[in-house]
């Protein structure tokens, strides 16, 4: 069974060991190493038209017809907003100081913390570049748990600062799986699982054991020509979804008929894209939802996700709610799942497709 590790080492790209570039250093012009290409043609992308004046659903959490709300949306949007989350506004502004004051360090600290090679935690580029054969204007820091080891080597004399980072870190990891555990009941429910029903098929769908989540901390600096550079090309994520604070506008998905849509930035609402895994789960109704970030010249964007899937080792196959109904996929570990997007990418689930 080959690890998550395993599975980015297998890619026969570049890897993600492609660190980024010392931003401060460049002066003018983007270079030809960040030069962007429009339309590279990943998941048969041909419209690239840029709506901003539709909005992403908001779904309010605490309303009564919160699991239609959130069917309409998975079906509709497969990226949507979420208020009344009750995640602390201090909480979040918290974290984006500690990720300030992580970002705006010089590179010889950043580098202290850098991922080894095929590593998923720690401070570097984005591993899908590789596929497009262009680095992103963009840097990263991944944690899996506590991210103390790295604080230490970032801040080796500084104890104080090395434990507001990780505080910070650690509070909201433990707020992020709590949402998630709510998120992912409504998600399920709203499938057609009667409510009674859902602590028992969740339990035995993650065989009783602790989700895997990652944490990351995403970087957009200042660009000086943004119309040739691209934050984050177009990607779906391996999730089961994914939860994203933005501190300020550069997100867009991609809505057949309509092209890119600006996900506006909501004070205190945090953004849920639909991962590949619930793809699978909900035997292709609510699609992974298709995303980039976007730079811009005027200031310097953090984007956090929070990553949630199965534990590794669980088979994911759809769940049947209906008579009669067939399995469009097979069933995968997600650490399959992710060897098989290292190679294949875009084409990933089409590849584990056994009803067209
Ligand atoms: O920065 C963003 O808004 C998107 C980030 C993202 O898609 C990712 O980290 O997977
Ligand atoms: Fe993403």
């Amino acid at each position: 069974m080959p690890s998550i590790r395993e599975a980015f080492a297998a890619t026969p790209l570049e890897g993600n060991r492609v660190f980024p570039i010392d931003f401060n250093s460049v002066e003018g012009v983007v270079p030809d190493s960040h030069t962007w290409r429009t339309n590279p043609g990943f998941y048969n992308i041909t419209d690239e038209r840029i709506i901003s004046s539709t909005v992403t659903p908001i779904i309010d959490l605490n309303n009564p017809n919160v699991v239609k709300d959130l069917e309409h949306a998975c079906e509709n949007w497969y990226a949507y907003q979420v208020i009344n989350h009750g995640v602390p506004l201090d909480m979040i502004k918290n974290l984006e100081q500690q990720c300030d004051h992580f970002f705006t360090l010089g590179m010889k600290h950043k580098l202290r913390a850098a991922k080894e090679a095929n590593g998923i935690t720690g401070y570097g580029s984005a591993h899908i570049s590789s596929f497009y054969k262009k680095k992103f204007w963009f840097e990263s820091f991944g944690m899996i748990g506590s991210p103390a080891e790295h604080c230490k080597k970032i801040w080796p004399d500084q104890e104080d600062q090395c434990f507001k980072f990780c505080d910070a870190m650690e509070k909201y990891q433990k707020e992020m799986q709590d949402l998630c555990t709510k998120l992912m009941k409504l998600v399920i429910n709203s499938l057609g699982m009667r409510s009674e029903d859902l602590d028992q098929f969740i339990g035995n769908l993650m065989m009783n054991k602790n989700p895997e989540t990652l944490l990351q901390l995403n970087s957009y600096p200042v660009c000086p020509d943004p119309s040739k550079a691209m934050g984050l090309g177009a990607h779906t994520d391996s999730s089961f979804f994914t939860v994203l604070h933005q501190t300020r506008p550069g997100l867009q998905i991609y809505k057949n008929g309509l092209g890119w849509v600006e996900v506006p930035h909501i004070e205190n609402a945090l953004v849920i894209f639909m991962g590949d895994l619930t793809a699978i789960l909900s035997n292709s109704r609510y699609p992974s939802s298709i995303h980039r970030a976007v730079v811009n010249q005027t200031y310097h964007r953090y984007s956090i996700p929070f990553f949630y899937g199965p534990p590794r080792d669980v088979q994911i196959s759809p769940i049947l709610m209906l008579n009669g109904e067939s399995p469009v996929f097979r069933s995968v570990t997600w650490d399959e799942f992710l060897l098989i997007k290292a190679t294949k990418f875009d084409k990933a689930l089409e590849s584990i497709r056994i009803l067209s």
